[in-house]
């Protein structure tokens, strides 16, 4: 794999280096925004180790000051690369301590709006690039409680505001810059526009990032990883991820990617069937359903507390998964030993790790840490053969959207709500059992699809019905009942780090719900969940 080309290798790239700013990734997403690749590594990176050259560097903001003794350094061959450098931030305080300047703690901190004036240089028209086009002044959003006090020798001033002086900087004759404000965060207006002219006007990136373009240079890369024969076996679930990945590798390598979809008996109503008549019939990719319903339900029997459901399913998952993969891997042993050499191994096993996995666990203090792995069943197999392949790596989840929509995997399937691995184990409190199962998957059924007939389904970030382990009593038919409660979840998010509940028109709820009571057996009671995230979570369990 080491002498496959990387993604770097295709695209003109900037390095964003990290010195641990809560806003860092936010500069990645503007850059490929502005369709223009680039790549965050930690601030420790050594040009010199570095495999590939980039276009340009932008050192990112800071929790730290430039005068703690302890403070993260930019390596001083970042401004000797012969490259353009924008500083943000702690960026731009670290360029003027590299440059002899002074940094200093303000009087007074600041944090949030400021009006920058934009500074003209008639001597240093080079100065002038980063805001070219800008005239007069600028709302920008603020986040320091450092300042430069003196800018260093060959810099002049670009942009200031009532408070700071020095609030833009360039170098008089190289490609160097400096902004306190923060440019990648949407509340300063043009920020992004000054980003554009650092990477597109100052770096001279020609904006060639799209996903068209990606598909085919990532389906060359693929081929070359895998060579002639190499086999890539893996699992998919029908969420985005897995369905984007798995279509990709269809592309690139056919029938020599086998794809797996384990039914552990907690999926959503006919979703294994559902999952196998998009991917086989509709997108074309070798796909194998495994049905473990009876292994999965038999160890989830008596067992009600969420976490241990969560380590059985996803222990069995693992179990299941390897077993596969051996008697595929044996399969082909048997082939090549009969002399059917064109056969070729297992060698790979696809992954959908998204480029937020990987800057997640990026420590901006040393190397990069491992990578996340809790949610990537691939990353678990223990001692295992298969080398990993990850083509989403780079990619952030409305690109793999993008690229979805252009490999032409239909619309319903690219805005899919994510679904966790645990399943419906998750969404019946309590015991699960095959008819707890039923329930659910029934009462989600109706739910899912009055959601869509009202047209609200990709307005919601995630819904789902579940199962309370309560009875209570109704009347049905003139009949008392003593029966179970379905909750109904909704909620908008942006990163499901927090959410809020999702506000149903009244008409909406009161189909779902005398659907659910008169259609689903076992079921008197519909709840809506207006909990919000913290201090609910999204799941019940
Ligand atoms: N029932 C399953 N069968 C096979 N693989 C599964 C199953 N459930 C989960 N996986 C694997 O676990 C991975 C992680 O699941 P996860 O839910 O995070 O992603 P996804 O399902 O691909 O996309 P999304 O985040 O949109 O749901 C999947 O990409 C898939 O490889
Ligand atoms: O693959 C998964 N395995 C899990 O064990 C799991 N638990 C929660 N989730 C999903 O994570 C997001 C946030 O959910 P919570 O607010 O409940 O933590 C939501 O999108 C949840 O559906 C999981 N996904
Ligand atoms: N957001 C930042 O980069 C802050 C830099 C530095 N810690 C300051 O307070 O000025
Ligand atoms: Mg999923």
């Amino acid at each position: 794999m080491d002498q496959t080309k990387a993604v770097h290798d295709f695209y003109s790239t900037i390095l964003i280096l990290d010195f641990g700013s809560q806003y860092s990734h936010l500069i990645t997403r503007r850059c490929r925004e502005l369709n223009v690749y680039c790549e965050m590594l930690p601030c420790t990176q050594k040009l010199k180790d570095l495999s590939w050259k980039p276009k340009g560097i932008i050192l990112s903001g800071s929790p730290y000051s430039t005068y703690d003794t302890d403070a993260p350094r930019v390596d001083p061959d970042v401004f000797n690369a012969g490259v353009p450098v924008l500083g943000i931030c702690y960026g731009l305080q670290e360029t003027t301590n590299v440059f002899g300047g002074k940094v200093e703690a303000c009087d007074h901190r600041e944090y949030g709006f400021a009006q920058l004036d934009i500074v003209h240089n008639d001597q240093h028209p080079h100065a002038n690039k980063l805001f070219e086009g800008i005239q007069g002044s600028m709302q920008v959003w603020m986040s320091h409680g450092d300042a430069v006090r003196e800018a260093p020798k060959d810099f002049v001033v670009i942009g200031k505001t009532n408070t700071a002086p020095f609030a833009a900087i360039a170098h008089v004759n190289k490609p160097i810059y400096g902004i306190q404000f923060h440019a990648e965060v949407t509340h300063s207006q043009r920020g992004k526009e000054v980003i554009g002219k650092f990477v597109h006007d100052i770096c001279q990136c020609k904006g060639e990032w799209t996903m068209e373009s990606f598909i085919s240079k990532e389906i060359q890369r693929i081929r070359e990883i895998c060579g002639d024969k190499g086999k890539v076996l893996g699992a998919v679930s029908g969420g985005v991820d897995s369905t984007v990945a798995a279509k990709l590798m269809h592309e690139a390598i056919g029938d020599r990617f086998q794809a797996v979809l384990v039914d552990n008996g907690v999926l959503r109503l006919n979703e294994a069937s559902q999952v196998y008549k998009t991917l086989r019939q509709d997108l074309g990719v070798n796909l194998k359903v495994i049905d473990a319903a009876d292994l999965f339900l038999g160890k989830l029997e008596g067992v009600t507390d969420p976490e241990k459901k969560r380590k059985i399913i996803g222990n069995t998952f693992i179990e299941v998964f390897e077993a596969e993969a051996a008697r595929l891997e044996g399969e082909a042993e048997k082939e090549i030993e009969q002399g059917k050499f064109s056969k070729g191994k297992f060698e790979w096993l696809l992954q959908g790790t998204l480029y937020p996995d990987v800057i997640e666990s990026i420590s901006f203090k040393g190397p990069s840490a491992t990578i996340k792995t809790h949610h990537n069943v691939g990353g678990l197999l223990a001692d295992m053969k298969l080398k990993l392949i990850e083509p989403l790596r780079e990619l952030f989840k409305d690109e793999v959207r993008a690229l979805g929509r252009l490999l032409e995997i239909p619309d319903h399937l690219v805005n899919r709500q994510p679904f966790p691995g645990p399943g419906l184990a998750i969404r019946i409190l309590g015991e699960v059992t095959r008819s707890q199962v039923e329930i659910v998957q029934h009462a989600d059924s109706i739910y899912m699809e009055e959601i869509t007939n009202a047209g609200l389904y990709n307005q919601i970030s995630q819904a789902y019905a579940a199962l309370l382990p309560v009875k209570a009593v109704g009347v049905q038919g003139d009949k008392r009942t003593y029966e179970q409660i379905i909750a109904l979840r909704a909620v908008t998010t942006t990163d499901f780090m927090t959410a809020d509940w999702f506000d149903f028109p009244h008409d909406v709820l009161k189909r779902i719900s005398s659907r659910i009571t008169n259609q689903v057996r076992g079921v008197n009671r519909v709840m809506l969940d207006v909990s919000s995230k913290p201090p609910a979570t999204i799941e019940m369990e």
